[in-house]
């Protein structure tokens, strides 16, 4: 299995027109020939002026309404915007279909957005919100496959799934298929390949759907030492208990992004 090319790890990229697989992330998924197949079309180097791990402007982005009618479009997103800096934990809210999930593949380039700019450094980590993974692939599989395709050294990975197993508490079904897994441990797998690369910027869908309250308490200690170790976490919530927990909350309201 061959990922995407890989973004590199320090020059920001700017998408003009956005493409997909930039996050190396080759798990499967309806997009997934999109994502091992295309290409980052524009890299800006100078775009590091400021200490943004990401800024995102001009956001537009439409749906087809149906397959007979494909002129007629909704429209989800209508000039978002968002910056990311160094350090930060950030809540993305809104209501049920208000375009969350849209924006968030937009920014880790699994989705084309119609117009806007999105512009990225170091590496990304993405937890979709429906966890995409090889059925037939153990968990310790996994991580190997996704070592691979992040470039990391063997032992590195060895190293960073070993923490990972430990912080979630899922050791004990390394080697289990992902299809024997229950809910809650697929959801910590689907985090743990996110976070295998200890990436630059995490982009988390919905991330603890199915943990329980022990984990779910695990997963903030988690985001807490990323904060710390100034790793930038982008997190799409609906529980107003995790407001407390972000440093700024971001809306998706009518289309648009309101700080709140
Ligand atoms: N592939 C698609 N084709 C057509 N419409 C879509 C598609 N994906 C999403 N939509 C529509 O776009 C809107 C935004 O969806 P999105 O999943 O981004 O919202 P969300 O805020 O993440 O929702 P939720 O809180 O329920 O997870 C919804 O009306 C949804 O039905």
């Amino acid at each position: 299995m061959q990922g995407p090319s890989h973004t590199e790890e320090t020059a920001p990229v700017t998408e003009r027109v956005l493409q997909t697989g930039t996050t190396n992330d080759p798990r499967p998924g309806p997009s997934s020939a999109a994502t091992l197949d295309s290409r980052v079309v524009a890299a800006d180097q100078d775009a590091s002026r400021d200490a943004a791990v990401l800024a995102a402007g001009g956001i537009d982005k439409s749906y087809r309404r149906n397959l007979w009618s494909p002129r007629s479009r909704v429209r989800v997103l209508t000039g978002a915007e968002i910056t990311l800096k160094q350090g930060e934990v950030v809540g993305l809210v809104g209501e049920n279909g208000s375009g969350k999930s849209t924006l968030m593949r937009i920014l880790v380039g699994d989705l084309r957005a119609d117009t806007g700019t999105v512009t990225r450094s170091g590496k990304v980590g993405y937890c979709p919100q429906e966890p995409l993974v090889y059925p037939r692939l153990t968990c310790d599989e996994h991580f190997e496959l996704f070592g691979r395709a992040y470039s990391m050294a063997p032992e590195q990975e060895r190293k960073s799934r070993a923490s990972i197993y430990d912080s979630l508490g899922f050791e004990r079904f390394a080697a289990t298929r992902a299809d024997q897994l229950s809910g809650g441990t697929l959801a910590k797998l689907n985090l743990g390949l996110a976070l295998l690369p200890d990436p630059a910027l995490l982009l988390l869908d919905e991330p603890y759907a199915g943990f329980d309250w022990d984990t779910y308490l695990k997963f903030w200690t988690l985001v807490d030492e990323r904060r710390a170790a100034g790793r930038t976490v982008l997190i799409v919530s609906h529980f107003v208990v995790d407001e407390a927990r972000f440093d700024r909350i971001v809306e998706i309201r009518e289309g648009r992004t309101w700080a709140r």
